[in-house]
């Protein structure tokens, strides 16, 4: 049986063709999502079409079952005809910061943390919704149906019948979800809409078939509940106790898997739901992958010339410390934060060591990630690094020392697609749990330092300095 799988995320949509009897790829492709926070949801859907063609023409045989994981949090607020009222805000849009602070006077972050497992920052759903009342109160009159992307997405592919559906992994990213009864909280999206009521998706089981695909090339395939990125990876991964996952996409996501809720009242760590019925607490920061490339472009050079540089320079990168903060950043909450370049000197102001500074600076993020999420109880045995930055040799050879822990690499795939393909094949199985896949060619990165104590310490000082904490 053959099953799609689909992933997308910030920058492209990603369709797998997947074997679901091992887990085999047997087709893939990519198009690409334009640049910016605010995007019109037309260009996704344009995006999985021409995607999904391009694999399903590659694929051996017809399409069983399909499924969608999603960029989190992104806000589709739907017109009563079922027509976007305005651009959907995404998950690194900061400009509902506010509305966060807000959400968080008025409730305080303990009663946040235990009834939604979030305290808000502007990512979460939640304070998009009370932007959009305070900002634009036409359009949030207009709004009859809020969904995330990869409900959208979901419900483009089973032709927009009436009742839309989601899952409680990407549910439990809106901060009007409880993740320990696994319900909507209505009260609160009303209350962050002004008054306004809308409409949500029914939430429906891991492995639930949700719909029927109408799209032609698939038609008739089985919809599987889809769910966010990071939990189709997730699922994808297959995770075990004491697996970290430390993906670098355009977001840096660190999460493992866990058995009960969690809510961190520091908002350090979102005690989001996970693909199977589980739980995934996760830390974010909007600032990975990015930030090679964006230092790439500076050095006048690419990726592989950034990887060349940065592993030519010292571990430390001479006393330089880059804080990445390009985007603002969501961990730790600085939204109007910009990037600190720390500790510059004649003698170190060197292609080589910015360079390194740079991947040091993303990946002492990710480390502080990982401490935090240890500190609420996960067990770190060892780092999955993931992502499209995880391909960067640089990233690699300096990972291990930072992370201070064993850093294996998995086959470079599209994890977050795999997950969803599992999905799919789940929800045509009728099992309880899902497909077990083996995840090809694990390799274990050998670091090229021991000192990362020193350089987190040196990134840690110059935090304090620039932004004291
Ligand atoms: N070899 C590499 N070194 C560093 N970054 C890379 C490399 N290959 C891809 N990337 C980066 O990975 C990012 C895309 O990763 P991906 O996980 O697909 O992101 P997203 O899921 O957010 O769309 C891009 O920013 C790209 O520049
Ligand atoms: O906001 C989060 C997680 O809370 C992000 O991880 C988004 O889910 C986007 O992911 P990528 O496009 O970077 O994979």
């Amino acid at each position: 049986m053959l099953v799609l799988g689909i992933d997308s995320s910030t920058q492209s949509t990603k369709a797998l063709v997947v074997d679901a009897d091992d887990g085999a790829v047997v087709a893939e492709a990519k198009a690409s999502h334009p640049d910016g926070t605010e995007v019109d949801p037309a260009v996704w859907w344009e995006a999985a079409q021409n995607a999904i063609a391009e694999a399903v023409a590659k694929s051996p045989g017809r399409i069983e079952a399909v499924s969608v994981g999603g960029q989190q949090h992104g806000m589709v607020a739907l017109d009563a005809g079922g027509e976007p009222v305005r651009d959907a805000l995404l998950w690194n849009d900061t400009r509902s910061a506010p509305q966060a602070e807000e959400l968080i006077e008025r409730h305080g972050a303990e009663s946040l943390a235990t009834r939604t497992g979030l305290v808000p920052v502007a990512s979460f759903t939640i304070t998009k919704l009370a932007w959009l009342a305070q900002h634009e109160p036409g359009n949030a009159d207009r709004v009859a149906q809020v969904l995330l992307p990869h409900d959208w997405l979901g419900w483009q592919l089973a032709g927009r019948p009436e009742q839309s559906w989601t899952d409680h992994g990407d549910a439990s990213g809106t901060g009007y979800y409880s993740p320990t009864t696994g319900e909507w909280l209505p009260e609160l999206l009303t209350e962050a809409m002004g008054g306004r009521t809308p409409k949500l998706p029914e939430l429906l089981s891991p492995n639930a078939e949700a719909a029927q695909a109408t799209l032609p090339s698939i038609e008739g395939a089985t919809i599987g509940v889809g769910t966010g990125d990071n939990m189709a990876a997730a699922l994808g991964l297959g995770l075990k106790p004491g697996d970290v996952v430390v993906s670098l996409g355009t977001s840096g996501a660190v999460f493992a898997p866990a058995e009960k809720p969690s809510a961190d009242q520091t908002g350090i760590v979102a005690g989001f739901r996970d693909a199977t019925g589980r739980y995934l607490p996760l830390v974010c920061t909007l600032n990975a992958a990015r930030v090679l490339s964006s230092t790439a472009h500076m050095l006048d050079t690419d990726l592989e010339g950034l990887s060349r540089l940065a592993l030519s320079a010292e571990p430390g990168a001479g006393g330089l410390s880059l804080l990445p903060y390009l985007e603002g950043e969501r961990t730790p909450n600085l939204p109007e934060a910009t990037g600190t370049l720390a500790g510059l000197t004649g003698a170190n102001m060197t292609p080589q060591n910015l360079a390194r500074a740079a991947v040091e600076g993303m990946l002492c993020g990710m480390a502080d990630a990982i401490d935090a999420l240890r500190d609420t109880g996960a067990e770190v045995r060892r780092v999955l690094l993931i992502g499209g930055a995880a391909r960067s040799e640089a990233v690699q050879a300096i990972a291990p020392a930072l992370f201070g822990v064993d850093v294996d690499i998995p086959e470079p795939a599209e994890y977050v697609a795999i997950g969803a393909a599992k999905q799919a094949a789940w929800a045509r199985s009728g099992s309880a749990e899902p497909p077990e896949w083996e995840v090809a060619g694990t390799r274990r990165a050998v670091g090229d330092d021991t000192s990362g104590d020193a350089v987190r310490a040196a990134y840690a000082a110059a935090r304090k300095q620039a932004h004291g904490i």
